[in-house]
């Protein structure tokens, strides 16, 4: 997993952003992230130091406006800076487009524990780097059906994407052999009591290429029962969690990208974790229920003080078990058997 390479533009490309890549910049030449940020601040409101790459002397000052890194670049480009340590500073606008990165930064949790989300549970390590090769490998021998912006493979029972739900009267088999080793260490996981009673049934497999993610939603009550697994491999992630205060969320119609735009909605509870390949996920009681869960379609993800960059691709396997009755939860106002 390695830092993100956020590129320049050519130096005959005036293009402007609010981004400016700052060469001869950084840790590893003696200037803190908060030093960079407090000089060019200077100039106008500082969203973000982030490393360019991993080299920890080239930086991307992300600024809330592109008159702000106008400022900045033609005021400091080429120019020792007193206040950096006398260094002379090589500035250009970054080709980073806004809306491949997370543009804000918000604290990104590595425990399903610091989250305080009742149900959320996540594993590291899982799996083996073997058994991930192996599962991989075996996926990638059997076809995949190619939605808009990923691909997917459907066992035990096809997901519709249109009703969000699945045809019980449709079985499609048992899951593949590929899967008896992570279903037998899912029923063993030591933490669950209810886990070892409970018959996984359903695999969607989900391939997404960089800059891809998923829009927020809650798996359909009526559809699936109280646990869903998540098993992430090949690249990491992050997953947003969103829980509506007061049960409402955007009315029916609003569309997907005007959800994931409603970040300022003022009753949203937002939280996140990182997902690392080889981990798998658990959602259950709240988190399953009542809490939307979203990839953010971003190819490059801030990590705390990290940019990591999304990999070739990210494979879930996400496991579930087919409801045949209501569901009976204690969140009618999510639940679709209730309403
Ligand atoms: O890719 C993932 O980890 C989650 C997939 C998911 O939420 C779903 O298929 O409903
Ligand atoms: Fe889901």
């Amino acid at each position: 997993m390695g830092l993100a390479r956020f590129g320049r533009r050519s130096s005959g490309d005036r293009e402007a952003s609010p981004n400016l890549y700052v060469a001869n910049c950084g840790p590893a030449v003696g200037l803190s992230h908060d030093a960079i940020a407090a000089v060019f601040s200077r100039f106008g409101q500082v969203q973000g130091v982030f490393p360019a790459d991993d080299t920890g002397a080239r930086v991307i000052v992300s600024f809330s406006q592109e008159s702000f890194a106008k400022a900045a670049l033609e005021a400091m480009n080429g120019r020792p800076c007193p206040d950096l340590a006398g260094r002379a500073l090589h500035i250009r606008y970054s080709m980073l487009q806004q809306h491949s990165i997370a543009n804000e930064s918000f604290l990104v949790s590595l425990m399903a524990s610091e989250l305080g989300i009742d149900g959320l549970y996540l594993w590291h390590d899982f799996v083996s780097a073997e058994e991930e090769r192996e599962l991989l490998a075996a996926i990638d021998d059997r076809p995949w059906t190619c939605l808009a912006k990923r691909r997917v493979q459907h066992y035990g029972y096809e997901f519709c994407y249109q009703t969000r739900n699945v045809d019980t009267r449709k079985h499609l088999g048992g899951l593949p052999p590929f899967m008896s080793a992570i279903l037998k260490r899912i029923s063993s996981l030591s933490d669950l009591d209810n886990a070892t009673n409970i018959v996984l049934d359903q695999l969607t497999v989900n391939e997404y290429p960089p800059g891809v993610g998923l829009s927020p939603h809650i798996d359909t009550h009526s559809a699936f029962e109280g646990l869903i697994f998540s098993l992430s491999l090949a690249g990491p992630c992050i997953m947003e969690f969103r829980r509506y205060l007061g049960g409402a969320w955007l009315p029916k119609g609003v569309a997907d990208t005007e959800r994931e735009d409603s970040d300022n909605h003022p009753n949203v509870i937002r939280k996140s974790i990182f997902l690392p390949p080889r981990s798998i996920l658990l959602l259950s009681d709240e988190a399953r229920y009542a809490w939307h869960h979203y990839i953010p379609h971003h190819k490059i993800d801030i990590v705390n003080d990290s940019a990591i960059r999304r990999a070739s691709r990210r494979v879930s396997f996400t496991l579930r078990k087919v409801r045949t009755g209501p569901c009976e939860c204690e969140y009618p106002q999510h639940c679709d058997s209730q309403k």
